[in-house]
């Protein structure tokens, strides 16, 4: 089981963005280029960690985008993309997102008291994303069914269990200059 995500991960490249070693993969970034067989194998492995029935997909802008295709595709169920792009829509909700080497603004449209979400994302690594992104839900009134990530590195996931949020994830690695090692994977 997730024998193609493993061997892709550990041939991953890694590149500096200041200090922080940043992988490159398929399913975090699009390249190198996103086998099929790759994302199947991924997207049916996050269904089968689903607990709860969810009305809506959430995914994060950019690499949420191909997951949430692929499993709303699979269930009939649409996806919304927090987005980087201001809208100005009525109910709009301003985040603040900041990572291990970046920040910036997301927004969230088209999300409503009672919406049952399901979120599913790339990567998860200091948990500064979900977290912003957990309490605007939280403010709107909706409610998170599941919150699945593929890839899990740094502490962002102990992070949001002290907070009493429980993410789920596929692979738990580390990352070196040297590349990317698995520390553990959910077969
Ligand atoms: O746990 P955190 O430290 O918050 O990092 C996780 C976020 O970083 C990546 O997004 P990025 O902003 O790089 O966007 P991308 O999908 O466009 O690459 C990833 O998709 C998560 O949303
Ligand atoms: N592609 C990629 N996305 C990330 N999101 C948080 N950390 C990383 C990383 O090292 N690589």
């Amino acid at each position: 089981m997730l024998k193609i995500l493993r061997e892709s991960l550990l041939n991953a490249p890694i590149v500096h963005r200041g200090k922080y070693h940043y992988f490159i993969h398929p399913i975090s970034d699009g390249v190198p280029r996103l086998e099929p067989e790759l994302l199947e194998e991924v997207t049916e492995h996050i269904l089968g960690m689903v607990s709860k029935d969810f009305d809506k997909i959430i995914a994060i802008e950019a690499m949420g985008i191909p997951l949430a295709t692929a499993i709303s595709m699979k269930t009939g169920v649409p996806f919304c993309i927090i987005r980087k792009r201001q809208y100005g829509l009525e109910g709009e909700i301003k985040l603040s997102q900041e990572t291990g080497y970046s920040k910036g603004e997301l927004y969230i449209n088209d999300i409503f008291e009672g919406d049952r979400v399901l979120i599913v994302d790339d990567v998860i690594s200091t948990g500064g994303t979900l977290v912003a992104l957990m309490s605007a839900l939280e403010g709107v009134g909706a409610t998170v069914t599941d919150a699945i990530v593929v890839i899990e590195r740094g502490d962002g996931v102990s992070r949001l269990k002290e907070m009493g949020i429980d993410v789920k994830t596929l692979v738990r690695i580390d990352v070196t200059e040297k590349g990317v090692s698995i520390e553990d994977i959910h077969e």
